[in-house]
């Protein structure tokens, strides 16, 4: 659909855009990124034909833009640039008007049932129909955005040139003109190249991705090849993390910022840890980056609170999380700083250990309850009903873990819980097999992000080496207590 050819060019004698080549297939979107200053709206205006290049060619169609008439070109492409604030006396539905004058022979003398039909449609699905009488000046700057996006569609080309579509708008404005963007990609096969400064939002969006960098392509492909952390943080020349979406698979960025605070030393010891006859609680001044399968604010987070709640055995394990969203809160805990466990052991039971290793220390805490142990390579054989009876495991290390240290600490965790286990000959009754945990157990991996950075958290690391005595320990002494028929 558009093909740019060794595009070279600028202003004056000033060179901007260097030697420039990509294609774009009909009924895809590219957005075009790059700090600012490094030619992205100039490349928009060679592309779309308002500025000459010194070399180079752009193809539409297979065809040179400029052997195209100004009304083709117009039928062809459409551009949307960069609004500036200007004093505009026409009426949205005017405006909006404007952009079907490719179609015209006369101007609006030829005003058809599909022109009127196009207009109506872009005012609609844009959002700006109820302003259709309205004088554009007397917009906001978003909806003012809005309606030359309305005006852009109303020109019904295969083409669509955008110069950072999404400016002005506000985030429910910039998911609606994007997601109808988007659909006219999907559906319609509308060609859309689209200046970005969002990087999320290029990637949430656009099929493929241009990285410039003072003039040049620096990168192109899919948005998971171009937005690595290292090449973005070289281009931008700014600290950022490339982290997974929730729900699609688009890299989404998150700057780092450079705060003076989080050097300050920050310590977790065995004084943080209090237990009172309904909790174990960790309080801490500052939040610990965490990863957990807790019943209360599960996965990866940042948080200042756990606590592990006792709870009666005839706990009504239906309602889990509305009810100790409930509890939190009446308990004085912040719900959206706090993770929370819970178990039916008494927490005069809980084992809380403190271990030194050449990093730091790390803290444990271990509840155990075994009642309810199985063999997992035998729980095919179980029905699926719970029982009560949980280990949950706390692992607080005054480190920094990448996030695959994280991981791996759950790994060397989980397998030493597995090795206590064994010690202590804890048998699934039902397999009649050695138990290897319980259906429900919690983990925790919590750690300041402070000190000494550690890659890795696996069995033969400083830190690995820690969790697996620490947990294995820790484990076996709360399965001796609970033995001694201890539970409440
Ligand atoms: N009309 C002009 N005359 C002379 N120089 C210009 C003109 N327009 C832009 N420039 C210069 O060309 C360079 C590239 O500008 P361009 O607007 O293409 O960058 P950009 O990547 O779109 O930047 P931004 O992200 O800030 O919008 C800049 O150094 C700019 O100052």
């Amino acid at each position: 659909m558009l093909k740019v050819q060794n595009i070279s060019g600028g202003y004056g004698s000033t060179p901007i855009l260097s030697n420039i080549s990509f294609e774009v297939e009909k009924g895809k979107m590219l957005g075009i990124l790059g700090p600012n200053g490094c030619g992205k709206s100039t490349l928009l205006k060679v592309i779309s034909g308002i500025m000459k290049p010194s070399t180079g060619t752009v193809y539409v169609d297979g065809k040179e833009i400029k052997d195209y008439s100004p009304k083709q070109l117009a039928k062809k492409m459409t551009v949307l640039p960069q609004l500036h604030a200007t004093a505009f006396s026409n009426t949205v539905r005017d405006t909006v008007s404007l952009g079907r004058y490719p179609h015209q022979s006369g101007f609006f003398s030829s005003w058809k049932t599909e022109d009127e039909k196009a207009v109506v449609n872009a005012m609609e699905q844009t959002g700006v129909r109820k302003f259709e009488k309205a004088q554009l000046e007397y917009l906001s700057g978003g909806e003012q955005q809005r309606v030359f996006i309305a005006q852009a569609l109303a020109q019904c080309s295969s083409l669509l040139l955008l110069d950072e579509p999404t400016n002005h708008l506000d985030i429910a404005h910039q998911k609606q003109i994007l997601d109808m963007i988007r659909k006219e990609v999907t559906n319609h096969d509308l060609t859309v190249v689209s200046v970005f400064h969002d990087i999320n939002l290029a990637s949430l969006y656009c099929d493929e991705i241009l990285l410039m960098e003072d003039g040049k392509v620096r990168a192109k492909g899919v948005p998971h090849e171009v937005l690595i952390d290292d090449q973005i943080m070289d281009v931008y020349k700014a600290r950022i993390s490339m982290q997974a979406h929730p729900e699609q698979p688009k890299p989404q960025m998150t700057i780092l910022p450079d705060l003076n605070e989080l050097a300050k030393e920050k310590v977790i010891t065995v004084e943080n840890i209090k237990i009172t006859d309904e909790y174990v609680e960790c309080k801490s001044a500052f939040p610990l980056r965490v990863l957990s399968s807790a019943v209360h604010n599960a996965g990866l987070g940042w948080y200042s609170n756990f606590i592990n709640r006792t709870v009666q055995q005839d706990y009504n394990i239906y309602q889990v999380k509305e009810e100790f969203l409930q509890y939190l809160i009446e308990e004085g805990f912040s719900p959206t700083n706090t993770v929370g466990m819970m178990t039916a052991v008494h927490t005069k039971n809980a084992i809380v250990k403190q271990y030194e290793a050449p990093f730091g220390s790390v803290i444990v805490m271990v509840t155990a309850g075994i009642g309810n142990a199985i063999d997992v390579s035998r729980s095919y054989d179980r029905d699926n009903k719970n029982h009560v009876g949980t280990i949950n495991t706390w692992v607080i290390v005054n480190g920094k873990l990448s996030d695959e240290a994280f991981v791996q600490g759950m790994m060397t965790a989980t397998e030493a819980k597995t090795k206590a286990l064994h010690h202590e000959k804890v048998y699934d009754t039902i397999s009649n097999t050695m138990a290897t945990g319980t259906p429900t157990d919690s983990l925790l991996i919590a750690a300041t992000q402070q000190g000494e950075y550690m890659q890795y958290g696996g069995p033969i690391t400083e830190v690995g080496k820690v969790i697996g005595r620490g947990v294995f320990e820790a484990t076996v002494e709360a399965i001796q207590i609970y033995r001694r028929g201890a539970l409440q």
